[in-house]
């Protein structure tokens, strides 16, 4: 594995990501607070317009660090992880050997990647009234709105499964079961309508899409996932309980709560436990006001099997079938292997759950500590110890770090197209659990 000290090769994504994409990031968040100061007038008054002046100067002050490769910071704005983030920071200076101090372009992109949203966070946060303000909220909400025809026929497809529930044999639940994994790891594209480059046109059904889509996944463990939610040792008395960490809001999360909807419905699971962000986070991650308003979003649609959807939803989380946790280990810059020292309740929980599926391509970056691993080398290998329950990473890959593929796979990915690692269009359903006796 590379150490922490190597700097990124010129051209590396990592290198692009921090020299253009971040700060490019922070001029979209800049803008659109500055695009909000007439709303924080209206709301807040003359203070509001302080407190927008006062966020853009702060972020500002970022995106220049950013760009000249300052030094990073400690944190100032005393929310609850204050403590942990400087001691990452110090965890740093010390393997960096205080020769030169920790900065934007000389420490691990995993780090300086999360800590910029965490910035993002305290310049918000410090400035009330606008301290509650989700600078991603559009984007978020738009994707919702431009998803509306494929999650209709998710709801609809979901309905006729439920309406024949007594009628289905075990190997139709078995399909059903892997079409709806698929739709929910290809949300984590955000877009289900591409049809896998195929120049066919935009599909409605997210159903319809998934043969054109499954030569793209690379790896599938979908066997194994389903062996691990089958098992017989999981009908203790105490049910089963599948807990998703949670990606991006918008279409994805549909994908997700629909998959939870079909595990409960079909009894394969008698608990979901959510897991999302506390703050916003890598600009579409769900927070608890998105899950919150997706929700209600659903339940008030004016489709029947959509609304009726929302309804349930909503009367599994009353009944605490489903429930919504955001621990703030989600948005800290911690690799997984770390998670059990630094976060032990988080991990004992997660011990709990029969499943754990891992949404997305920041969680196989922390799942695999974003380290410059061969493409041939066993997930089990690099989790290096992380493994409270059968867990499966469902990922559309977004950033160069890939393991668990066949001798030549890589290889021959990076001969017939260069970015196949970072452009979204490949994907991986990736199991690691205890092998179970068949
Ligand atoms: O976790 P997600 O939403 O699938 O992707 C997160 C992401 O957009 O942010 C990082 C690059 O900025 C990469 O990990 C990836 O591209
Ligand atoms: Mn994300």
């Amino acid at each position: 594995p590379k150490s922490e000290l190597v700097l990124p090769p010129s051209m590396s994504f990592a290198y692009l990501t921090v020299k253009d994409r971040m700060p490019t990031i922070l001029t979209k968040v800049i803008d659109t607070i500055h695009r909000s100061k007439n709303k924080f007038f209206e709301e807040y008054g003359e203070e509001g317009f302080e407190a927008e002046k006062k966020a853009i100067s702060f972020l500002s002050k970022l995106r220049n660090e950013v760009q000249t490769d300052k030094p990073i910071l400690e944190l100032t704005d005393g929310l609850r992880d204050v403590d942990s983030w400087n001691q990452y920071l110090q965890r740093h200076q010390t393997v960096q050997g205080g020769k030169e101090a920790v900065s934007w372009f000389k420490s691990p992109w995993l780090y300086v990647e999360c800590y910029m949203y965490r910035r993002i966070q305290e310049a918000i946060w410090l400035n009330p009234p606008i301290n509650e303000f989700d600078v991603f909220n559009e984007g978020k909400t738009q994707s919702f709105f431009e998803s509306q025809q494929a999650t209709i026929a998710l709801c609809t497809y979901l309905e006729t499964l439920k309406k024949d529930k007594d009628g289905l044999s075990k190997n139709q639940l078995f399909d059903n079961f892997i079409k709806l994994l698929q739709v929910s790891l290809w949300g984590n594209k955000c877009d289900l309508s591409i049809s896998a480059g195929q120049e066919n046109s935009q599909k409605d059904s997210p159903i319809e899409a998934l043969p054109n889509l499954k030569p793209f996944i690379l790896v599938n463990d979908s066997d194994m996932v389903w062996a691990a939610l089958t098992a017989s040792k999981c009908t203790a008395v105490s049910g089963k309980r599948v807990d998703i960490v949670l990606d991006n809001a918008g279409f994805e999360l549909v994908t997700d709560l629909v998959l939870a909807d079909f595990l409960v419905s079909f009894s394969l699971a008698s608990e979901v436990h959510f897991h999302g962000k506390s703050f916003p986070w890598f600009v579409s991650d769900v927070t608890a006001k998105d899950f919150e308003w997706i929700i209600r979003q659903t339940m008030a649609a004016n489709h029947m099997w959509m609304s009726k959807s929302g309804v349930q939803w909503k009367q599994y989380l009353k009944d605490g079938v489903w429930s919504y946790h955001d621990h703030p280990f989600w948005t800290q810059p911690h690799e997984f292997c770390d998670m059990a020292v630094d976060a032990p309740d988080l991990y004992a929980k997660l011990k709990e759950a029969n499943l754990v599926l891992f949404k997305g391509d920041l969680n196989y970056r922390k799942l695999t500590g974003d380290r410059d691993w061969d493409f041939t080398v066993d997930f089990d290998t690099v989790l290096r110890g992380f493994e409270p329950s059968p867990l499966c990473s469902l990922r559309t890959l977004k950033a160069n770090v890939q393991v668990g593929l066949q001798p030549g796979q890589g290889e021959k990915l990076s001969s017939q197209e260069p970015n196949w690692m970072t452009s979204g269009k490949y994907a991986v359903i990736q199991f690691h659990g205890p092998h179970l006796e068949e």
